[in-house]
């Protein structure tokens, strides 16, 4: 994986840990992220979105071609030549099943679980047909996955209940929450 280096756009003195969004599949950290970078002027990248550009491959084919096991062990691989400082990153809804990762993340910034009920994760999941786990039984899926996963999701440092909230409700919360616990200034 090629690192990123990333112009600084803060001043010295002002860097802040990288702040990484994790949640499941359809809990928004991909279209928060974004919005979330333009309200703290932070760049902000996206870990499925990078292993496409580096791999020039779309996820479904990684899977479908090289297996979930190297896709997982892309997912290793791009969070170490991520900036750790003044970056916005939203993960891969399963970046956090592997522990160095969830070590990773804890260790070299702020990790931020965008959490969403099952119900309303399958009504905006329901008509998506991009992510190869949600295949086939795609309700049954949402629901086993989710129960496995949980327990990882809550290791983050702060938890967002996105479950019925607006994406810029969710973006302002999430503002709120890092000023409130002084991780931004
Ligand atoms: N209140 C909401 N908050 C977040 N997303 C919402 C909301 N309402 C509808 N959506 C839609 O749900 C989808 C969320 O998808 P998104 O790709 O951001 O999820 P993700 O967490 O990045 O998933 P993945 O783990 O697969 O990358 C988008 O199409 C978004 O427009
Ligand atoms: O939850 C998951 O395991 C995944 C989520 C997506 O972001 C992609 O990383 C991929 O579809 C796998
Ligand atoms: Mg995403």
């Amino acid at each position: 994986m090629e690192r990123t280096v990333l112009k600084n756009e803060r001043s010295e003195g002002e860097e802040v840990k990288a702040i990484y969004l994790t949640g499941f599949m359809g809990a928004g950290k991909t279209t928060i992220g974004k919005k979330l970078g333009n309200v703290l002027q932070l760049p902000v990248i996206d870990t499925d979105e990078y292993i496409e550009k580096q791999t020039g491959k779309s996820i479904a084919d990684i899977f479908a071609e090289e297996g979930e096991e190297t896709f997982r062990k892309y997912e290793r691989e791009v969070l170490k030549v991520l900036p750790t400082e003044n970056v916005i990153i939203t993960t891969g809804g399963g970046m956090v099943i592997q522990a160095e990762n969830r070590e990773w993340m804890k260790t070299n910034g702020t990790v931020v679980y965008l959490h969403c009920d099952v119900e309303e994760l399958f009504r905006r999941l329901e008509h998506d047909s991009s992510r190869p786990l949600l295949s086939e039984n795609k309700r049954m899926q949402i629901e086993r996955l989710f129960q496995e996963r949980l327990p990882f999701y809550k290791e983050a440092t702060v938890t967002i209940d996105t479950t019925g909230k607006s994406i810029d409700e969710t973006v302002a919360e999430i503002v709120t929450v890092l000023k409130d616990q002084k991780r931004w200034p």
